[in-house]
């Protein structure tokens, strides 16, 4: 689904590669974690999977297209849903108006759809009388629920997330983790994450180490390939 060839990448001509040729894809029914030390640059690779940033050399494709091609706010908006630590939720807002806007900005049959957005959070936990409040008067583990709702009422095929259990409580990750891993395996979307905790990265299908600007793959216990 998604592929990258040689991708390498450096912030400017003074600084180090950050990495560099990365061969990788990326595949439906999978959630992949990155992993890999503070600074190793994981936030910067999923940022260019995510088509918010060019590589500085190779390319990504996704569905077989380079996403120079596709145009990346194209790319963002019909094939991608990113969900941040900061959850990127609109505080004056409820959580179904929050999710209706993002609808509202994409393609998606579901627009304006507020029985779907309803029925969507009651899925994961939120019910009506939770939904109808602003954002900010829900706990953190609940604004990062409403913020995979967002992700999973838009039709992506893929989803990004960046730390999306970094501030969250133990049973809150857990929930968090299961309904990533549920969209991966039960709606077929490819789902790639950027995780600094241990936990986390194993229950997801194929880790990804991010080091000195290589990537080791881990699919499956105690399986490394070296690529
Ligand atoms: N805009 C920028 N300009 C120059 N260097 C940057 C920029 N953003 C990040 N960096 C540097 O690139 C390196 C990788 O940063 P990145 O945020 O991708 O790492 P990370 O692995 O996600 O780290 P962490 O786990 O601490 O979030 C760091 O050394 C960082 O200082």
């Amino acid at each position: 689904m998604l592929k990258t060839t040689n991708l390498t990448y450096q912030y400017s001509k003074q600084e180090r590669k950050l990495f560099s040729d990365i061969n990788l894809e990326f595949n439906s029914g999978k959630v992949y974690a990155i992993i890999g030390r503070s600074g190793a640059g994981k936030t910067t690779f999923l940022s260019l999977l995510a088509g918010l940033d060019s590589p500085t050399a190779g390319k990504i494709e996704y569905q077989g297209k380079d996403l120079k091609k596709i145009g990346l706010s194209n790319y963002r908006r019909n094939d991608t849903s990113m969900v941040f630590q900061a959850y990127n939720l609109f505080d004056y807002m409820t959580a179904v108006e929050n999710i209706l806007t993002a609808l509202d900005l994409t393609s998606s049959s579901h627009r304006g759809n507020r029985a779907f957005v309803l029925e969507l959070l009651k899925k994961i936990g939120i019910d009506e009388q939770l939904a109808n409040k602003k954002i900010g008067l829900l706990s953190g583990g609940q604004q990062q629920r409403v913020a995979i709702a967002r992700a999973m009422a838009c039709d992506a095929k893929l989803i990004l997330a960046d730390e999306p259990t970094g501030n969250l409580d133990e049973q809150n990750t857990q929930e968090v983790v299961k309904l990533l891993l549920e969209l991966a395996h039960k709606e077929q979307r490819c789902v790639i994450i950027v995780t600094h905790e241990n936990d986390v990265a194993e229950r997801c299908d194929v880790q990804i180490e991010l080091r000195k600007g290589k990537l080791n793959v881990i699919e499956g216990p105690n399986m490394v390939l070296k690529i």
